[in-house]
């Protein structure tokens, strides 16, 4: 998948520093100076992540220029992802861009693992923020799974409780996070999300509770964690279930006590926030002591709620396919088509190991190779598939070894060793990028690359 990234900074020096640092990444990276110049580039093509200087003109620091930028950026059919930056480690200016539609704030001078681990995740959730329509994505599937989930999502919402959402990758649970919090009495605040399993365990604390300035020697300036950025809105913890044990006590000392200690703070803050957490952890493992504290587990999980796997859930299918078939038709101005009875019905009785996340992807491969009148089985990409439920794969070592000799190109090799070891995993993403060696943002583009 494409990654298009747009720097919009008055200050050219800043632009092009993060342009070196991002361009190693991602395959198109633009900087521009001069907000006058953002309506012709925007015709030119939206960007997919927006890095968003709020304030723009060089004295000004009131940040009404960026905001006005960032509702222009909001307003178009397919809006990018946008991470505001300050360097005035203004909170207020960033909780205000967090409640206006950004998904996530950095303060300059910035730290450039944290900026790349900001745009990787951006990335990652633009499928979720893009949703199908314009505005909030829906939660789509009329099973009788998904109406009761709805229904408990609609008792939920409104209390305060905790909410922690359990299902396999791909299942919609960064959806149901956010349907808990627009159906909630925090609505109005922010729901900012923060990737738990793709934290440093180093950052992890300022990362989370925020720093003062020269409290170590990377804290240039005062900085606010994700606690305070979301206070009176919701904070969705996902891949709680990769957080390593010492991380785990700090987070559970903050929600007991409702307050957090910013590091070099003398006094800790009070924090109001509601906590949606999400893992694909399965429940045995969750409840494992050694690979999570039942203290902070019970803090969690004060409601659960559980999302199906597609292949439990399968009369959803044809609806789900319609939708994201209509969605890319009109992304890539294609005709619209019918699905062949055949495939239908194959694609129904296909077992999705990647749940609804790859029946998205297929969608948009049919869309994108599709030549016929109508769909057929082949333009989804899915027989070839190495299947993920497949027992006893080979460990990958082998699988690359083995068609690296062989005459494959570079891609089909790398896809030979995703599947492969995404099959070993049973599918879970968090433990195939760790043995890749790559994020799990990365991974997500190149499953989305490779039709897998
Ligand atoms: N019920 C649904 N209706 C419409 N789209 C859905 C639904 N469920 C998931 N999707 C889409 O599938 C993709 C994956 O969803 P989401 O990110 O919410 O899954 P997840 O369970 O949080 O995944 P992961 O565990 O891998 O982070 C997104 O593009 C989302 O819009």
């Amino acid at each position: 998948m494409s990654s298009y990234v747009l720097i919009l900074d008055d200050d050219a020096d800043v632009a092009t520093a993060a342009q070196l640092l991002l361009r190693r990444r991602y395959t198109q990276v633009a900087t521009l100076c001069d907000p006058a110049g953002v309506p012709a580039l925007l015709a030119r093509g939206v960007p997919d992540v927006v890095l968003l200087d709020l304030n723009f003109t060089p004295g000004r620091i009131n940040g009404a220029e960026g905001l006005a930028l960032l509702d222009l950026l909001r307003s178009q059919v397919r809006p990018p992802a946008v991470i505001a930056m300050t360097a005035y480690a203004d909170v207020p200016l960033a909780v205000e861009a967090l409640k206006r539609g950004a998904g996530d704030f950095i303060t300059k001078p910035w730290d450039n693992t944290r900026l790349i681990a900001a745009v990787d995740q951006a990335l990652a959730r633009r499928d979720a923020v893009r949703g199908g329509a314009v505005g909030a994505p829906e939660l789509m599937g009329e099973s009788r799974a998904m109406r009761e989930l709805k229904a408990l999502i609609a008792s939920v919402a409104p209390t305060e409780a905790n909410v922690m959402v359990l299902g396999e990758n791909g299942v919609g649970k960064e959806l149901v996070a956010r349907a808990i919090h627009a159906a909630s009495r925090r609505a109005v605040g922010t729901l900012l999300a923060v990737d738990m399993g793709a934290l440093p365990e180093s950052t992890f604390e300022s990362e989370l509770f925020g720093h003062r300035k020269g409290s170590f020697t990377d804290a240039k300036a005062d900085r606010a964690g994700r606690f305070q950025a979301a206070r009176g809105g919701s904070l969705f913890l996902d891949e709680i279930g990769n957080m390593p044990l010492a991380a785990q006590a700090k987070l559970l000392t903050a929600l007991e006590r409702r307050e957090v200690t910013p590091i070099g703070a003398d006094k800790p803050e009070a924090v109001d926030v509601r906590i949606i957490s999400a893992t694909n952890l399965d429940e045995a493992r969750l409840f494992d002591p050694s690979v999570f504290r039942a203290d902070l587990l019970f803090r969690l999980n004060t409601i659960v709620l559980r999302v199906p796997p597609l292949r439990e859930r399968r009369e959803d299918v044809p609806l789900l396919l319609r939708h994201y078939l209509t969605l890319y038709q009109q992304q890539y101005d294609r005709p619209a088509r019918n699905i062949s009875a055949a495939a239908m019905d194959m694609l129904v009785r296909h077992d999705w190991p990647g749940n609804v996340r790859a029946l998205r992807h297929a969608c948009e491969r049919a869309v994108i190779l599709g030549q016929h009148g109508e769909y057929s089985m082949a333009d989804f990409g899915l027989a070839a598939a190495v299947p993920v439920s497949a027992s006893a794969a080979e460990p990958v070592v082998v699988a690359t070894a083995a068609t690296a000799g062989g005459d494959m190109t570079l891609d089909a090799i790398e896809r030979t060793a995703i599947a492969a070891t995404l099959a070993q995993f049973n599918g879970n993403i968090s433990h195939a990028a760790k043995t890749l060696g790559i994020s799990r943002a990365a991974l997500y583009r190149k499953l989305g690359k490779h039709g897998i």
